[in-house]
């Protein structure tokens, strides 16, 4: 018997599934509520070219919402639509997509914006009924690992898809371990299981020996005869066969019962017991429901109703860490297994509701949403302390609270050529409704909303709120950016502020790493300039991985990001997409310079007409080199951090920078004294910020080579009698504090010249046994790297988690014969045991372009990962090779 996998067929596949015995009614629920329960937001994880976009296109697909499977070769997908990935076949932008899984009967209202949950919803598989699905395609490449990061804040759930013949690719890892650090529950695709070469069993035991969890192995695959084309999947939840016809669009599935089976293949319904039996085996182990089960069914695995193997599979997958993983399997560009792979993200990722509270910030603590939502009742007014992230969750009492009506996060921007400026939100509680006042937290400006839509494939439908739990797109607004805070608080103005402290509120804060490469742009002419400024903007509302800085001495425009593929892209978009006119400099390493002496204090006063009034002020200022014990730079904080004494405030700058400003006759909490010495237009809060500004202004471009100062101690010594004036403005205390600042840094420079620092990478690299030693030797001579473990477990990718997760036996994880690989999987064979792990320091100018290098020295087979370690001062014959070589430049 054919089957389709749609609406009315689905039941004939699932014709022996029985219903739970304990049964749980469905209360009447508010209609979001209702919504949330039946929604999942998930997320694609993988390493490049695993097969992200070719899977979500067959999701689309057979979910009804395209008409025509979207070729990656072709450039004819829907979530790679830059023409930037179009062009390069590879995903770039993170592009959310709202589908219904199982299809929504061929006569609903398209698209329902509430479902009509049967009243059998919590007793019935999950996969019976249709689910509203938002779907967040994530970049695979190492240059987009901020993207990842930002897309998997949003996330309630992942699928990671494996390519069959590659296995676990350094990549893959690095995103399994940040997703595990987020607490994401997960289940794992095997793909490309058609290919020559395919080997599901050695990525099984990968699964379990560098993924850190038991493989369950749900799904295995069905090649003809044993060893022929793969044709489809054996389900060992539902003990069946599921064969695809070949060559067609994927919707035709055959299912055979075991008894069928045996009957024309006999070897693989045995093997389909022997993974049912391993499933049940390692469930057992980790969830008492299976025990029971187990017991109640006479132990006797193969009797266990599959629907109750699927909620056992659903709860071990929603523990905490998650130490099962199930894997499903299939060949997407074959068309084979993307519908039973639906089903699971239903039946077993959990929906918004079963998600842990996101954490928030407020006035500089630590809590978590609903902490803060319910703070009402207990409130009591919050002291706003100037520390920042105290790291423990703090009890909150905020009366205000109870004027916020909802919060959510904007967690990308994309500039779409026809609907414009698109900010994707994910609403975490209360409502988004059309018209609303948002007040922004990071950028703290209210702007109205216009217009909201849901993103359903290529078509947008607009809506008139977005609910907790859900992910839409809000349209017209002029400031949200990638990662701000939006809140709605009721009797908001345009120009007002939310009170209480909610004018902080932070949902989720990430650190933005420091940035490693840089360009230049320039317009071509004037008239185009305000056009490339433009476009700038939106490319940094996108992404705020970039960064912006205008080098005030060449006027040249530097645009600083994470890696080279990163800044190649962002130009491609400027000239290509935006149009602008303007010349781009050569992709260059982002060092850093550092000073070598201190300097004693020295005043600048500024006495000049700004924007036509006199004004005045004095700063006197000093720099001294900083602890060479923190020569780490590691991640930047998002914003300065602030310390305080009485009389002293210290901030912490990027780039390991300090400004130390005393202020000896105005304390920080004694106003009576700012009345007394400061002059009526000035507040202190109001002149400590500007000479932040103007220092950091100052260390953005040192005197030695005109890179960013790191590593500086800055000292201000602020005597309000004397340096502040009845003619002292803001903007004359910033540029007098920059003047102050540049002139000592110039002269540190020449009574000793500063030192370049370098980036200096933490790169896992994997590779095969037989090209271990090659590339030690390569990384450890050639390239002046420090080789720190091999196959250790202080590896950046594994760190963190490695410590609570089970180190995994590969002997004793369940695969099936692998036909084409050798050693036929038989348990302790694979991939797993020949793969070795090297983890090393390495300066970033000797890692541009090592993946050609690797591959070469590998035979094609080595991948690596790497993150920013920090800035190292370089010694003095490197220094001189490298400014020699931009000489030359
Ligand atoms: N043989 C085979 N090829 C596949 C399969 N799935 C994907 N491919 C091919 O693998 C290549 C990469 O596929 P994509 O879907 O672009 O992979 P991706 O993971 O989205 O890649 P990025 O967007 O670059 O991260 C394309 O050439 C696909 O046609 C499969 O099941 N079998």
């Amino acid at each position: 018997m054919w089957v389709g996998w749609v609406w009315c067929a689905r039941r004939a596949v699932r014709h022996n599934v029985k219903p739970p015995r304990r049964l749980l009614s469905v209360q009447a629920q508010p209609q979001a509520d209702l919504l949330s329960k039946a929604t999942r937001n998930i997320g694609i994880i993988a390493h490049i070219d695993a097969g992200k976009t070719t899977t979500t296109e067959r999701m689309l697909y057979y979910s009804g919402y395209t008409r025509r499977i979207g070729d990656v070769d072709e450039g004819s997908t829907v979530t790679d639509f830059l023409p930037a990935e179009r062009a390069r076949g590879i995903t770039i932008q993170s592009a959310a997509i709202t589908f219904h899984w199982p299809p929504l009967p061929p006569n609903a209202q398209t698209p329902p914006q509430t479902p009509q949950l049967p009243s059998s919803f919590d007793t019935s598989l999950r996969s019976s009924i249709p689910h509203n699905i938002n779907l967040i395609d994530t970049p695979g490449h190492a240059d987009f690992t901020f993207e990842v990061l930002r897309s998997l804040r949003v996330l309630d759930g992942a699928v990671c898809i494996l390519d069959g013949v590659a296995g676990v690719e350094a990549q893959t890892e690095k995103v399994w371990t940040q997703a595990g650090l987020y607490h994401i529950p997960r289940i794992i695709f095997v793909n490309k299981l058609d290919r020559v070469g395919a080997a599901f069993s050695s990525t099984v035991k990968e699964i379990g020996v560098r993924l850190h969890g038991w493989p369950a192995v749900c799904q295995i695959p069905w090649w003809q005869g044993g060893n022929g084309e793969f044709v489809g999947v054996g389900d060992a939840v539902n003990l069946r066969g599921l064969l695809w016809r070949a060559g067609g669009d994927g919707r035709d599935i055959q299912a055979f019962d075991l008894a069928a089976l045996s009957k024309t293949d006999q070897k693989f319904a045995e093997e389909i017991k022997k993974a049912r039996i391993a499933l049940v085996e390692i469930l057992s182990e980790h969830d008492d429901g299976m025990v029971e089960y187990f017991l109640e069914y006479d132990e006797d695995h193969l009797a266990i109703p599959g629907i109750q193997v699927m909620q056992s599979l659903r709860r071990v997958v929603l523990q905490a860490p998650q130490v099962i993983i199930p894997v499903f399997a299939g060949a997407s560009f074959r068309n084979i297994g993307a519908q039973p792979l639906l089903d699971a993200v239903v039946d077993l990722l959990p929906s918004p509701f079963e998600r842990p509270d996101p954490e928030i910030s407020i006035s500089n603590r630590s809590s978590t949403l609903s902490a803060l939502v319910n703070s009402a009742a207990t409130a009591k007014p919050v002291k706003p302390s100037r520390k920042q992230q105290q790291p423990k969750t703090e009890q909150l009492a905020i009366a205000e609270v109870k004027n916020l009506t909802a919060c959510a996060l904007a967690f990308k921007v994309v500039n779409d050529p026809k609907r414009g400026v698109l900010v994707y939100v994910r609403v975490y509680s209360g409502s988004i409704d059309r018209g609303a006042t948002l007040y922004n937290t990071n950028l703290a400006v209210a702007e109205r909303v216009p217009r909201l839509l849901k993103m359903y494939a290529n078509d947008a439908v607009e809506v008139d709120s977005i609910t907790a739990g859900q992910i839409g797109v809000i349209t017209g607004l002029k400031h949200a950016r990638t990662g701000d805070t939006l809140i709605v608080y009721r009797g908001l103005q345009m120009k007002g502020t939310p009170s209480g402290g909610l004018n902080t509120l932070q949902l989720r804060p990430i650190n933005v790493p420091p940035p490693v490469f840089f360009t230049s742009i320039e317009p071509h002419s004037l008239s185009e300039q305000k056009h490339v400024q433009e476009s700038l903007g939106i490319l940094l509302r996108e992404d705020p991985s970039l960064h912006l800085s205008i080098d005030e001495e060449s006027g040249q425009t530097h645009l600083a990001g994470m890696g080279d593929l990163h800044l190649e892209i962002a130009r491609d978009r400027l000239l290509n997409d935006f149009k602008a006119k303007a010349r781009i400099g050569k992709i260059e390493i982002g060092y850093r310079e550092t000073i070598n002496t201190p300097t004693s204090p020295y005043t600048h006063i500024l006495d000049k007409p700004i924007a036509g009034k006199q004004a005045k002020a004095s700063v006197t200022a000093s720099v001294e080199p900083a602890d060479d014990s923190a020569i780490s730079v590691g991640l930047q904080e998002e914003e300065e951090h602030i310390e305080d004494g009485a009389f002293e405030t210290t901030y912490k700058l990027p780039d390991n920078n300090t400004l130390h400003i005393s202020h000896p006759n105005l304390s920080r909490h004694d106003s009576a004294s700012h009345k007394h010495h400061l002059p009526p237009q000035l507040s202190l809060p109001g002149v400590l910020h500007s000479i932040q500004a103007g220092a950091s202004a100052a260390l953005a471009r040192g005197p030695f080579n005109g890179y960013p100062v790191a590593n500086t101690r800055v000292n201000v010594d602020l005597n309000a009698q004397t340096h502040l004036l009845p003619e002292t403005t803001p903007t004359a205390i910033s540029m007098a504090t920059r003047a102050a600042v540049g002139s000592s840094l110039r002269s540190a420079n020449d009574t000793a010249p500063s030192a370049l620092l370098e980036p200096v990478m933490m790169a896992t690299i994997f590779v095969n046994e037989g090209s271990l030693g090659a590339v030690v030797q390569d990384i450890s001579s050639s390239r002046g790297g420090q080789v720190l473990s091999l196959d250790g477990s202080n590896s950046p990718t594994s760190s963190n988690s490695d410590d609570d997760m089970p180190h995994i036996d590969p002997n004793l994880i369940y695969t099936p014969p692998d036909p084409f690989a050798s050693g036929t999987g038989e348990v302790g064979s694979g991939l797993a045991n020949s793969q070795r792990q090297i983890v090393a320091r390495v300066p970033l100018k000797e890692m541009v372009g090592y993946l050609n290098h690797l591959r070469a020295l590998t035979g094609g087979r080595g991948t690596f990962v790497m993150t920013v370690d920090g800035f190292e001062k370089m010694g003095s014959q490197r220094q001189k090779e490298v400014l020699d070589a931009m000489r030359d430049f």
